[in-house]
């Protein structure tokens, strides 16, 4: 195989031309060879090798080794794994499915054809992640009892798939799953009790806050939203010290603060290119050099307390 990765991208979605098709771009063992879409002739020309007007023809074309899957989340295990099944290498928006089912499911598949399979967490690939990580290891915290995290923005467009029921929407799977995902990254294990409470508008959750327990008393305290003053933020509060994060799922330079009896200690962040990082890679791990890969194990978690979540309300 080539050193660069052909990708292939099933739908044309705002993520997909704002940010993930520029990425691409910009790593340097990755180029887009096609994009599939229903309005293929709205498509701009010229831009990359190839472009389709059904999915299922860019599956087909022998030429493309990953395929990036940006469609609603209801559409996500029935394309993850058609890839699959095709011989592709798939990175699948977040959440990976609509239930912990599915994401087995699509594991399952990815073994059986022995294709990697993602799920687009982009923020894992930001330096706020490495100095976070960074110091949950060096013990300054102590003990961890309870992490307080939030994901919420003010949607202001009414047509959007994010406010369909059928299509997988509500603030829990758009923005809810990346506080779990936090939570797993610093927990590691499952919870053992959730209680949740949520507003809902036209059917879907629009307002969320859950409660997450685990078996050493732990408690996290999750929030995710559509309907107010957008903000993300974390904190990780342990025995001996706290950690404060703002904005932990973008990718700006930026300062964590670390609160122990000693004082307030300012933990820098740079700049990353979280978008580009995580082509970057995927594409390595496809072309079996070094690379930071999240494994199907934490996917398949993350989906099992979105499930608790679901069941809690
Ligand atoms: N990682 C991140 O930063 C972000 C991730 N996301 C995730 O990406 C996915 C897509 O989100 P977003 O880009 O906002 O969504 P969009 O509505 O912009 O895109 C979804 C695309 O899916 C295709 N599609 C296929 N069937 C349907 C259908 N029945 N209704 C609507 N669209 C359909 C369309 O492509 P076409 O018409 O070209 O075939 C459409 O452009 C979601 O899973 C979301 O969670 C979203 C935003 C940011
Ligand atoms: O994943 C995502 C990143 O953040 C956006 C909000 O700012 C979400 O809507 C989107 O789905």
């Amino acid at each position: 195989m080539s050193e660069v990765v052909n990708w292939g991208i099933l739908g044309y979605a705002r993520i997909a031309k704002n940010s993930i098709i520029p990425a691409i771009d910009r790593a340097d063992n990755a180029r887009v060879y096609g994009v599939a879409s229903r309005n293929k002739a709205e498509l701009p020309a010229g831009e990359w090798p190839q472009s389709y007007d059904d999915y299922a023809a860019l599956l087909a074309d022998d030429a493309i080794q990953a395929v990036y899957i940006p469609l609603p989340n209801s559409l996500h295990k029935e394309w993850v794994i058609r890839a699959l099944e095709a011989g592709k290498h798939v990175l699948c928006e977040k959440p990976i499915g609509l239930t912990a089912a599915e994401a087995r499911e699509m594991q399952k598949v990815a073994a059986r054809h022995d294709r990697l399979l993602m799920e687009a967490f982009m923020y894992q690939y930001t330096d706020r992640v490495r100095v976070i990580k960074e110091v949950i290891d060096s013990g300054d915290l102590g003990a961890i009892r309870h992490i307080n995290v939030s994901f919420r923005f003010l949607l202001d467009r009414p047509n959007t798939i994010k406010m369909q029921p059928a299509l997988g929407g509500g603030a829990l799977y758009d923005v809810g799953c990346y506080p779990v995902n936090f939570v797993g990254l610093v927990t590691g294990r499952l919870p053992v009790q959730c209680k949740a409470l949520c507003e809902t508008q036209d059917g879907v959750d629009t307002n969320l806050s859950a409660l997450l327990q685990y078996d050493d008393g732990l408690i996290a305290n999750i929030h995710c939203g559509f309907n107010a003053f957008g903000r993300n933020y974390a904190e990780i509060i342990g025995t001996k010290g706290m950690l404060c994060i703002d904005k932990p799922f973008l990718d700006d330079a930026g300062t964590l603060y670390l609160h122990t009896p000693e004082g307030i200690r300012e933990l820098p962040v740079s700049e990353s290119d979280r978008y580009q990082a995580e082509i970057r890679h995927f594409s390595s791990a496809i072309l079996n050099q070094p690379s930071k890969i999240i494994p199907l194990d934490e996917t398949v978690r993350n989906m099992q307390v979105l499930d608790m979540i679901r069941a809690a309300l």
